[in-house]
This record gives structure tokens, sequence and C-alpha cells, in this order.
């Protein structure tokens, strides 16, 4: 066990120092491929209740994903972490989106004393935009430790009749031939990156 631990938190450090010498462009280069690909999924398409996390400079941009999921008059949810766990929340407009105040890791998110609409008490999620640090082609994936989307994910598996599609973003520097993994390690259905 504190082997694998330890082997993510190698993996962790080299993929944030080959993220160090991406520059802005390319990272938007990669960001607005991987939109399009996104954007070309029958199930983004035809999904009605979509969860994306909203991102930090090393990850995959994802305010256009959160602005088509609005246009298109979707239910949109997002991440809201805490010492209790992660639920996802109801992002009502771009407004709102642009008032957020950051966490302690300078994730955008809505506050804990908000009111908001939980996902899973007003329907599920039929589509979710999966963070993370490294992945595999296969679906393995190596998040940033806090463990929040592994056991997110588990519960909406264990609880919805249909599993939500489980769509990570990667820029290609974040992609491993192979992740050291334990069995709480969630399995995502595809994992969508730039050339
Ligand atoms: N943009 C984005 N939002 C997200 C996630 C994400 O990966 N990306 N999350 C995906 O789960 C959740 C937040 N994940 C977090 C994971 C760890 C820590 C944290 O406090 N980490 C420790 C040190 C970790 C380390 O560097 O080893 C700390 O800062 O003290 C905070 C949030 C929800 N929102
Ligand atoms: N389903 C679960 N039930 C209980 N503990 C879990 C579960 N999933 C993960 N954990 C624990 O959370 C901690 C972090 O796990 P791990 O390093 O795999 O997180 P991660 O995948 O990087 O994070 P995240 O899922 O938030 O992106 C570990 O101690 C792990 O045992």
């Amino acid at each position: 066990m504190a082997a694998i631990a330890s082997a993510k938190a190698a993996i962790r450090t080299e993929i944030a120092e080959k993220l160090q010498l991406l520059t802005s462009e390319e990272k938007q280069r990669q960001s607005k491929e991987v939109l399009q690909k996104l954007l070309n999924l029958t199930s983004f398409q035809n999904s009605k209740r979509v969860s994306t996390y909203l991102s930090l400079s090393n990850e995959i941009d994802t305010e256009p994903i959160v602005r088509k999921i609005i246009e298109d008059g979707k239910e949109c949810f997002v991440p809201r972490y805490s010492k209790a766990g992660m639920e996802m929340v109801k992002l009502n407009s771009m407004e709102d989106w642009e008032t957020l105040p950051v966490t302690s890791w300078g994730i955008k998110q809505p506050r804990l004393k908000d009111q908001r609409d939980n996902a899973l008490d007003t329907g599920g999620l039929d589509f979710i935009v999966v963070p993370g640090v490294a992945f595999t082609s296969s679906g393995l994936r190596l998040g940033h430790g806090g463990g929040y989307y592994d056991k997110y994910l588990k519960n909406i598996k264990e609880s919805q009749a249909k599993s939500p599609a489980l769509v990570a973003v990667a820029f290609k520097e974040q992609l491993l031939e192979d992740l050291p993994i334990t069995e709480n390690d969630v399995q995502i259905d595809m994992v969508l990156y730039a050339e």
C-alpha cells in the first residue's frame, strides 16, 4: 500500500514538471482540440445533466465546456469539496461561474453555506467530465490525491440505475502507458486528449 502511494506521489511530481514546460498557448491549443472531441461525442450531445470540474491552469480549460452546457439549456453541476467529501451542486449561469469564490487550492467553487441543488437529490447525472493528473488510454486515472472523485464515482455508479458517462479530458503529457492502482480507483470510460 505504501509502495503504491509513493509511486503515485512520484508520478504526480513527474507530470507537474512536464506541465510546467507547456506554454499557455500550447495549453489553449490542446484545450480547444479536446473541447471539439467532447462536443462530437453523441453521449455528450444527448446528455441533460452534466457535471464538469472548474479547471486550474494545469488542467484542460473547462470554461468553454461550462459555457456550452449552459448555452444548450442543460443542467450544469460542479464539484464542491470539503472535509466531509465532495458533492456536485448546481451552477446557474455564466455570471454565477464568474462570481464564484476560490478555495485554498485556487479552485472556483460555490460557498459551503450556499443553498444549491445537489445533483444526486434532483435527478442524478448522465455525464461527468472528470479531472486528473495522469491517465492511461484504457481509462486508469490518477487524481490529486484527495480520493474525492474515486469516492463520488463509486457512489453514483451504485446509486443510479444507469451509470453516467465518465469522460476525462487531458493534455497529451498526462497520458502514461501504465499507472499504479488500488481497488478504490474507479476506471473511466474514455480519455480525450489532443495530438
Ligand atoms: N479543478 C479541479 N477541481 C476539483 C478537483 C480537481 O482535481 N480539479 N478535485 C479532484 O478531486 C476535487 C478537489 N481536489 C483536491 C485534492 C486535494 C486537495 C488538497 O488539499 N491537497 C493537499 C496536498 C495534496 C498534495 O499536494 O499532495 C493540500 O493541499 O494540503 C484539495 C482538493 C474537487 N474539485
Ligand atoms: N472509495 C473509497 N473509499 C474509501 N477511501 C477511498 C476511496 N477511494 C479513495 N480512497 C482513499 O483516498 C485517498 C486518496 O486516494 P488516491 O490517491 O487514489 O486519490 P486520487 O484518485 O488521486 O484523488 P481524486 O479521486 O480526488 O482525484 C487514499 O487514502 C485512498 O485509500
